[in-house]
């Protein structure tokens, strides 16, 4: 039977008049890689700190592998593993020592913490910077880094905080391979991201966050199927375009510079707005957790 190593039930954090995460409910079972999608400010982080037993809860039930982080904080907190949103590596030492320093935290003898540092390194492809200061490293190093070092304590539960935040599409897709990896090594990880190709490409299960509170939960692959279902044809968000769909009665969502109308018939639309209006472009393609996104929301979540 797998284990439930997070549930959340009405779980609130309030700052002062701000309420920051909104009675929220959601759980995570081992082996998941559970995701938490939305723009900034959502309360993404705020909930990883919750969760994290960084940042005591204002209400609501919170049990991380079955126990309360108002009362089991520490405990918890030795089974966790996380990769922060900015970089908080110690740039006086090399990268084997970030590792094995970081080791004593959990008294980790220290011939163990040497070979787990070791393994990680090679596993993460750093072993030839094992020697190198923190700043001569890439950016996407650092990252596999901060992740190499969550690891040390050999976590029952991973935290990522927008693991591919400011990095190039190379480095984002080699974070991904390792997210795979550590998935199919049977992980439990929980990540934050405002990426809508990364939640989609990664997540088993995931929340969309807006605002404070969850808007909806589900596979990438059911969100798409439930709220949009059919594909999409996306064309200019212009008036002649609003003026014709509307007189047939044809509901449409915009976004930005672009409109979306949902269809079970794309090429009939196509073809008639092609016919009615000049010089638009007009495509045709599958529904995506961004229409998802912009569906709920009316917003797009920009990237
Ligand atoms: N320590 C704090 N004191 C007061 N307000 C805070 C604090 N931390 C976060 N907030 C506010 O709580 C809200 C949620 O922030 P949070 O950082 O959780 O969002 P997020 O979804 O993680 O976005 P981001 O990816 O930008 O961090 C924001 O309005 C933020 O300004």
């Amino acid at each position: 039977m797998t284990s439930t190593i997070i549930f959340a039930d009405g779980l609130i954090k309030r700052y002062k008049e701000l309420t920051a995460v909104d009675s929220i409910s959601f759980s995570v079972s081992e082996g998941e890689l559970f995701g938490f999608l939305g723009p900034n400010g959502a309360g993404k982080t705020t909930t990883m700190k919750m969760v994290q037993c960084v940042s005591p809860r204002t209400g609501g039930n919170l049990q991380i592998f079955g126990m309360d982080p108002d009362l089991s904080g520490r405990s918890i907190r030795r089974r966790i593993g996380v990769v922060p949103q900015e970089t908080n590596l110690d740039p006086d030492l090399s990268v084997y020592d970030n590792l094995v320093v970081y080791a004593r935290f959990f008294d980790i003898p220290p011939g163990e913490a040497e070979t787990r540092a070791l393994d990680l390194l090679s596993f993460f492809e750093l072993e030839t910077k094992k020697d190198t200061i923190i700043e001569k490293l890439s950016g996407g190093m650092k990252r596999r880094l901060l992740l190499a070092r969550a690891l040390m304590n050999q976590p029952d539960l991973l935290i990522l905080d927008e693991p591919t935040i400011g990095l190039d599409p190379q480095a984002r897709h080699h974070m991904w391979e390792i997210l795979y990896k550590l998935r199919a090594d049977g992980h439990t990880i929980v990540l934050t991201t405002h990426y809508l190709e990364e939640a989609a490409r990664l997540c088993d299960r995931l929340v969309i966050m807006d605002q404070g509170k969850i808007l909806t939960e589900g596979s990438p692959e059911e969100l798409v199927k439930q709220y949009i279902g059919m594909d999409i044809v996306e064309t200019d968000n212009i008036p002649e375009v609003v003026t014709y769909l509307t007189s047939l009665g044809i509901s449409f969502e915009t976004g930005g510079e672009t409109i979306q109308i949902k269809t079970q018939n794309p090429r009939k639309i196509s073809d008639a707005l092609l016919d009615s209006v000049q010089g638009i472009r007009v495509i045709t393609r599958p529904g995506t957790l961004e229409d998802v996104f912009l569906l709920l929301t009316g917003r797009r979540l920009r990237e």
